[in-house]
């Protein structure tokens, strides 16, 4: 599990599709949940990570953002669209300005995706790897543009940033260890049908 922004509306999705899960998941800093009437350990990690965990096997599956998915590019199948944690990934920048000629910069938390998005646009451009607040990076002039997150706008409105282009839509979703897959395939096949009835 996701900690964070998805761990909530992961915990809701789960609980309607009848996981009995208890008052731990609502207020604990514990790191791995076990839910023996489930029969299910819950890991908690950063949601970045989350791909990483499951690649490795040591967790069977994994709830992750597409962002994620599309960044790290683990060896994982993906299994289901949970539609939670809706969101996508933007180009944005400061109002009325053009990129610089040689090299712009793009600041981003989303290394892989940006220099993708910007190959398959011909750009040559300079990626500079940031890990949070990416908004000040045109702001101050690091950047000439930035690749993030944008959910309700507001972080980009309030820092007078405009957004230039649409990347890619973000959900959550369901992923699984290949192996996991394969061997636990008739546990698996029964949540997915439990969670496809109420997403
Ligand atoms: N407004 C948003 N900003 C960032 N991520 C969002 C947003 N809305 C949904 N998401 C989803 O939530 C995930 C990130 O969750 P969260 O922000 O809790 O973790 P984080 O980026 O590791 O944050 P932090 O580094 O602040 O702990 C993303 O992978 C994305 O799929
Ligand atoms: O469109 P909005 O609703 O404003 O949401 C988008 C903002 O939320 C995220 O930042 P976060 O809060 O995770 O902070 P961080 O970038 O410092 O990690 C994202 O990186 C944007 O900055």
């Amino acid at each position: 599990m996701p900690k964070g922004r998805i761990f909530t509306e992961a915990v809701e999705l789960l609980r309607s599709a009848g996981f009995d899960l208890p008052p731990e998941f609502d207020d604990s800093r514990k790191l791995i949940i076990d839910v023996e009437e489930e029969n299910f350990r819950f890991i908690l990690a950063k949601p970045m990570d989350v791909a990483t965990y499951v690649e490795h096997g040591v967790a069977d599956l994994g709830i992750a953002g597409k962002d994620v998915l599309l960044e790290e590019e683990r060896d994982v199948y993906e299994l289901l669209d949970l539609k939670i944690s809706g969101c996508y990934l933007a180009v944005a920048g400061l109002l009325d300005t053009k990129m610089n000629d040689v090299a712009p910069k793009i600041a981003t938390k989303y290394p892989n995706i940006a220099a993708a998005y910007f190959r398959e646009q011909g750009e040559q451009v300079e990626i500079i790897k940031l890990n949070g607040s990416i908004e000040l990076a045109p702001l101050i002039g690091l950047a000439d543009r930035i690749v993030d997150i944008v959910s309700t706008g507001r972080t980009l409105k309030e820092n007078g940033l405009v957004e230039y282009e649409t990347i890619t839509n973000v959900t959550s979703r369901l992923i699984v260890n290949p192996v996991s897959y394969r061997i636990k395939d008739e546990q698996i096949s029964e949540l997915v049908k439990k969670l496809n009835e109420v997403i």
